[in-house]
């Protein structure tokens, strides 16, 4: 079954083409990269498909898991009922500042519980034991009472992605989850990411500058260009060569400066035990 479906989604903001009649299908489970350079549509895309955004009137449609989520340019009925399904991570702005880090996990719960529990941040211990369970899963649990804007930049992606755990997404949108951060924590930020997905069946599709990260941990790559898909196929099949032809000198934006050119990885094995905490065990799985 198709965990999402996208068709001939077109979007224009003033005379700029965002998209251009976008199709896609992304079957439950799998983890997709979506890349391409600035301004090529990534953002646009993820926006629609977790519904903050309309296409265009017209003939598109997006479905999530067969139901449909928008049709020619208007929400369904059935949206706000969706969107609970779909966890969506951003750059940056993803949790309170001046909240600890569980109650930023806890707001995991609030599509499910009543308004008036959500509003006075009264959640049962059953529930802040699972909120402590998915930052153990996530390799943070020693910072559950911190103030959040205490948390270094990856570790905030983790607590946020702890809290799309606790919200029972079954689908996961990382909008260049790792953009702003250092190497090692970019890596352990799509580690994180690859582990919800391998042991929880959470979807994944996460939008990427580099396609390097793309290679190392997503096996299908779909990439954008001017609103259009221009690949979708094997991230393996991505070599510098074909991003040239596609990007011409803009390929550089998307290539590390330091990567070794095509170098082909192995993201079917499980990371070896070493490169994974101890905390990163299966407890929502
Ligand atoms: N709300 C908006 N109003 C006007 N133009 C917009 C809006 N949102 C996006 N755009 C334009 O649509 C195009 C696609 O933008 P989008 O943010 O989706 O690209 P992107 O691939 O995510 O880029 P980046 O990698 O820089 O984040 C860009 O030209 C952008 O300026």
């Amino acid at each position: 079954m198709n965990a999402i479906s996208v068709r001939n989604l077109s979007k224009a903001f003033g005379k700029k083409r965002a998209l251009d009649n976008v199709s896609i299908d992304i079957a439950k489970g799998e983890m997709v990269a979506l890349i391409g350079a600035s301004g090529s549509g990534k953002s646009t895309l993820l926006r629609h498909i977790c519904g903050l955004e309309t296409g265009q009137s017209g003939s598109s449609t997006i479905e999530i898991f067969g139901a449909g989520l928008q049709a020619n340019g208007r929400l369904s009925n059935g949206a706000r009922d969706l969107r609970r399904n779909i966890g969506v991570i951003f750059q940056q702005f993803n949790l309170v500042g001046r909240l600890s880090v569980l109650s930023n996990v806890l707001v995991g719960n609030l599509g499910r519980i009543p308004v008036w529990r959500g509003t006075l941040g009264l959640f049962s211990s059953e529930e802040k034991r699972l909120a402590r369970e998915a930052l153990a899963k996530v390799g943070i649990p020693e910072v559950a009472w911190q103030r959040a804007s205490t948390l270094s930049g990856g570790q905030q992606q983790r607590a946020a992605i702890a809290r799309t755990l606790v919200q029972r997404a079954n689908i996961l949108l990382a909008d260049e989850p790792i953009a702003s951060l250092d190497p090692s924590s970019a890596r352990r930020v799509m580690e994180v990411l690859a582990g919800v997905n391998r042991e929880n069946g959470i979807t994944c599709v996460v939008s990427l500058h580099q396609v390097e990260y793309a290679r190392r941990y997503c096996p299908r790559t779909i990439a954008l260009k001017d609103g259009r898909v221009v690949f979708d196929g094997p991230s393996t099949m991505l070599t510098h060569k074909t991003l040239v032809e596609l990007y011409g000198s803009n390929s550089e934006e998307l290539i590390l400066p330091e990567a070794v050119p095509d170098f082909v990885p192995d993201y079917t094995q499980p990371e070896p035990a070493t490169a994974k905490s101890p905390d990163l065990a299966p407890a929502f799985a």
